[in-house]
């Protein structure tokens, strides 16, 4: 009797707690969109780039003065907003000995938001929270309300490949956003298996947008010729670069002819067809004994998996949804659905390598 009892205590105190952690974390939701805002608004009043150059911890006076606000009012803006990115770790502060006020210092997630930082993200926050990128986040319960309805092709008229080709601006956006990411995992891939371009003599990299991927991997294995290819309108605004032959075309047609072909955050925006189609073309423009296709993607864990990505599940998550916002038909995949479009497109095996990054490599072989 007495057991019961207190089980019975237990429930009600386990519901009384999550009640009351409810109460305050449905303000996370309501308010959601606050954290995307204010760190854009960081990246474009340049606050990391101002307490980086300062080499420094910076006070409220000496950061309104190096931006330019002078006014008294700009200043109680700026200060309210470095309240919220310290509350929120963005920031930090310290006192030093004979200050009354604390001084801003950086921390590993503000030099993500310094714009031509090592790590640098912003490009990729930047894109992400642009109008364009954001409207069709409103109407995403169209998706299932309306059978399916594409909530970027509703909002835009044409899918997003489409309209990065009649808006350069946009295109511009997308591949200084696929750069920065480019910039943080092709390093980890270089370091986590580099082995895998032992004996690649030639390399193209498919989708590879402004050929950052490629102008990296030249760069640790110089005596690899890469080929960047992508469509025209990408093609004609990339830069040159030493050991990088820019080729322009379309995937679905054909892929330029090389070893080994890398293809990195591309099957992830197209439909289990549409991969099928891509991966044929890339299996027909490799060797058949030694050719290998490189996929950089995420991998999305089933339970049973036992976590071996654990750190990265969230953002796997959040980037299946992007992708049913942004594109028609894509999505992130789990194993099972990776086994079912390599096996298809004729491959006969495939492995996995877990780098330190939000994408796995998935090592495709004939
Ligand atoms: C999400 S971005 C990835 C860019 C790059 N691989 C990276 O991860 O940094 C997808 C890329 O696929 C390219 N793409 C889309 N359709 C294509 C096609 N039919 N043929 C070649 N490239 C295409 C886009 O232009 C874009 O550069």
């Amino acid at each position: 009797m007495g057991e019961i009892h207190s089980e019975v205590t237990w429930e009600k105190e386990e519901e009384e707690k999550e009640e009351e952690e409810a109460q305050v974390d449905i303000w996370k939701y309501i308010f959601g969109f606050v954290e995307l805002s204010v760190v854009k608004c960081a990246i474009e009043l340049g606050i990391a780039d101002a307490i980086e150059k300062h080499k420094k911890s910076m006070s409220l006076i000496e950061l309104s003065t190096t931006l330019k606000y002078f006014e008294p009012r700009k200043q109680q803006y700026l200060n309210r907003i470095m309240r919220f990115l310290v509350h929120r770790k963005i920031f930090k502060t310290i006192y030093t000995s004979h200050d009354t006020y604390p001084s801003y210092v950086q921390t590993p997630l503000s030099r993500r938001l310094i714009k031509n930082g090592e790590k640098s993200m912003t490009a990729l926050l930047l894109l992400e929270s642009s109008p364009v990128m954001v409207a069709p986040w409103l109407s995403l319960s169209g998706r299932v309300l309306v059978n399916g309805n594409p909530s970027f092709e509703k909002v835009h008229g044409e899918d997003v490949w489409r309209y990065a080709a009649s808006n350069l601006d946009h295109s511009n956006l997308i591949n200084d956003a696929m750069a920065c990411d480019a910039k943080v995992v092709v390093p980890a891939i270089v370091e986590g298996c580099g082995e895998i371009f032992d004996g690649v003599e030639s390399l193209v990299d498919v989708g590879g947008g402004n050929g950052t991927t490629m102008s990296i991997l030249a760069k640790a294995f110089p005596w690899i010729h890469g080929i960047n290819f992508d469509l025209p309108h990408v093609i004609d605004v990339a830069p040159k670069c030493d050991g990088v032959e820019h080729v322009a075309g379309d995937m679905f047609m054909s892929v330029p002819k090389a070893d080994a072909v890398i293809i990195k955050w591309v099957l992830h925006d197209w439909g289990d067809d549409e991969c099928i189609q891509i991966l044929k073309k890339c299996r027909e423009a490799i060797p058949k004994e030694k050719g290998k296709v490189i996929i950089v993607e995420a991998l999305i864990e089933e339970e049973e998996e036992g976590g071996k990505h654990n750190n990265y599940k969230d953002v796997g998550l959040m980037l299946d949804m992007v992708m049913m916002a942004h594109t028609n038909i894509g999505k992130e995949r789990t194993l099972k659905e990776w086994d079912h479009v390599i096996k298809m497109a004729g491959f006969k095996e495939f492995t996995v390598k877990y780098i330190n990054a939000v994408q796995c490599v998935i090592l495709a072989s004939c």
